[in-house]
């Protein structure tokens, strides 16, 4: 260690670093030559003929970056594990996408998911969704670019910029030049070297912590292991409800609706594998929150309340993974370096999915529509918007530079801000037949207004606040200015935040129900205003008939078996029509219900699109 605080990157630290990036351009490389692009179909759809275990891998890649690797153990470390709650939102958070989102977006056979807004509503709906996705992908790609850099920057003193760079230039190449299939494979390669850098880091940290038993003494009598707390208030920033339940909400907008999953949806080779991969996330997904879980256990395990950061070693405690693994793994050649690979590599994944869905929005939903082009042409332009896209975030990444804020909350927060509210346009479209265009529009507004109203007053007002108090029993809180008052219990008590700080202090946690609950509410007001739009005259296929098939579930249950023994002549007819007959031989029973209760729409669908 230098008087700095630096600590340093051995030869085979960066060797193994550089064997990342050059492993990740190496897999763009490989699918750019042997897939060739030519059609822009294959490059943002991988022709339709992706697997399930690569796309669940790659869906989990989508939205975990080194954001939730170090942002997670520092929630952990600093607030005990009750953020590992937000477990539980993930059962209904992918349950609800593969059985009710996917169908609809599948069958319909979208070229992207915005163009559902316009088969539902109208072409204005469509280009505002268009633009709050990438209003939203593009700061969070900042995020997400940034994170990995700084914390590298911080602990060893690697040139910020360079490592910034790094990535941008990486991910744009694989997108530019492999598509959506390199983007894939890419993400299975990474992920594995994220399991396997978070794991190892996890087994040699526990040693270095005095072994399992006595680890696990410290973070049991430092107070680190949560019990469920069940405080209905919904101004606490972590409780059973706000992660459990509000977590659902934003587990819908990202692996519901959001186009970088919908398009791995969309490019699977069947419905079935589609629903498979939503369901091979579950698992992925747990490992993943338990392995940063557990990384922040060890660090208590190996500091006790005696932080880096309170060491003024490092300057956030964003920082304190990293600092923690070079502080004691550095006898270790190449393990730093290994995890630095897993932090830029879980950002690479991000990044690069992020830019190919917006590649294809910015192309099928903006472009096409206007102006029409050659397939080659579309394929250039789609890989320029790549690289312009990439330029974009770096500059995003410099913007976020500016601000000082845990990257967790952070990123979880933009989710509800925009997620939030184009979860509640899609919601209002699949489940509500009667809103029509002008209550989209309206309702798609005031989410969004509202969602910024909340969001920056929390944030002013939660700077404000940490001004004023916090007197800090050194232990449990880290002052963070992103940070609602309410992780330290003992003092919201006195000073419960009235009216407008009520609704100021709402946890981040409840974003994204609150703001798409908005926009559902004002979209059907307007639209009993303005005049419900009749049942015929809704686009078949893009409403999910919830009471009939509820009451096919309630009617399998008093006869149970009853429709897969004999099911109905039409049934058959219809499945065909789908077009993927051969893959789908034993489709699940609720498919049968959506298409018995329906069965004439999906005649229809060919035409429609
Ligand atoms: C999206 C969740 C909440 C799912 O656990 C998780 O991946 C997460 O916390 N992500 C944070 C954002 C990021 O890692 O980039
Ligand atoms: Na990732």
């Amino acid at each position: 260690m230098d008087p700095a605080g630096h600590k340093y990157f051995t030869v085979t630290d960066y060797v193994i670093f550089a064997l990342l990036l050059v492993a990740s351009t190496a897999i763009g490389l490989y699918y750019a030559f042997k897939g060739r692009q030519r059609t822009a179909e294959e490059f943002l759809y991988a022709d339709r003929s992706m697997k399930c275990l690569p796309l669940a891998l790659s869906l989990m890649a989508s939205f975990q970056s080194a954001v939730a690797i170090i942002g997670t153990p520092a929630e952990v470390y600093a607030n005990g594990t009750q953020y590992w709650f937000i477990g539980c939102s993930y059962i209904l958070g992918l349950l609800i996408p593969a059985h009710i989102f996917i169908p609809v977006f599948y069958r319909l056979q979208l070229k992207s998911v915005y163009q559902y807004l316009e088969l539902r509503f109208c072409k204005a709906v469509r280009i505002c969704g268009t633009a709050a996705f990438i209003f939203q992908m593009v700061i969070y790609m900042g995020v997400s670019i940034y994170t990995p850099a700084l914390a590298l920057n911080a602990v060893t003193g690697f040139h910020l910029w360079g490592a910034v760079l790094a990535i941008g230039l990486v991910c744009t190449l694989n997108t530019a030049l492999g598509g959506l299939k390199a983007v894939v494979w890419t993400n299975v390669f990474q992920t594995v070297v994220m399991f396997t850098g978070q794991l190892v880091i996890i087994i040699l940290g526990v040693h270095e912590a005095g072994g399992l038993s006595e680890a696990w003494a410290k973070v049991r009598d430092g107070g680190r292991i949560s019990g469920i707390d069940l405080n209905p208030d919904p101004t606490v920033r972590h409780t059973f409800w706000t992660l459990g339940v509000g977590g659902v909400f934003l587990m819908l907008s990202l692996y519901g609706v959001n186009q970088a999953q919908v398009q791995r949806y969309l490019s699977s080779r069947s419905e079935r594998e589609a629903k498979m991969s939503c369901y091979m996330v579950f698992p992925c997904l747990q490992v993943s929150l338990m392995l940063s879980c557990v990384m922040g256990l060890v660090m208590y395990a190996y500091y006790g309340d005696n932080s880096p950061l309170e060491q003024q070693y490092v300057t956030s405690k964003d920082q304190m993974v990293l600092f923690f693994v070079m502080d004691t793994l550095q006898n270790f050649p190449g393990i730093p370096g290994l995890f630095v690979a897993c932090l830029f590599s879980t950002s690479l994944g991000t990044v690069s999915s992020a830019f190919n869905s917006l590649a294809t929005v910015t192309m099928v939903d903006l472009i096409e529509p206007h102006y029409s082009m050659t397939e080659a042409r579309a394929t250039l332009l789609s890989k320029m918007l790549a690289v312009s896209y990439g330029i974009i975030c770096l500059a995003m990444a410099y913007v976020i530079h500016l601000m000082k804020s845990s990257v967790l909350q952070a990123a979880l927060s933009i989710f509800g801000m925009v997620g939030g509210p184009l979860l509640g346009l899609f919601c209002l479209g699949i489940f509500f037949p009667c809103a029509n265009s002008i209550g989209a529009v309206t309702g798609l507004a005031s989410g969004l207004v509202m969602s910024f109203w909340v969001g920056i007053g929390g944030f002013l007002s939660g700077m404000a606040s940490s001004v004023q108090v916090l007197p800090l029993n050194s232990t449990n809180t880290v002052p963070d200015v992103f940070e609602n008052i309410t992780a330290a219990p003992a003092i919201v008590d006195a000073a419960r935040p009235k009216g407008l700080n009520g609704l100021y202090s709402l946890s981040y946690m409840w974003y994204s129900a609150l703001n798409s609950f908005i926009v559902v509410l004002v979209g059907l007001i307007i639209s009993f205003l303005t005049g419900p739009t009749k049942g015929d005259d809704v686009s078949s296929g893009t409403v999910y008939p919830v009471m009939t098939t509820a009451r096919s579930l309630l009617h399998k249950l008093v006869k149970p078996g009853a429709c897969c023994l004999d099911p109905p002549e039409h049934l058959i007819e219809s499945h065909e029509m789908t077009g993927n007959v051969e893959e789908d031989t034993d489709t699940e029973e609720d498919t049968e219900v959506f298409l018995q209760s329906n069965p004439e729409s999906h005649m229809e669908q060919d035409t429609n699109v």
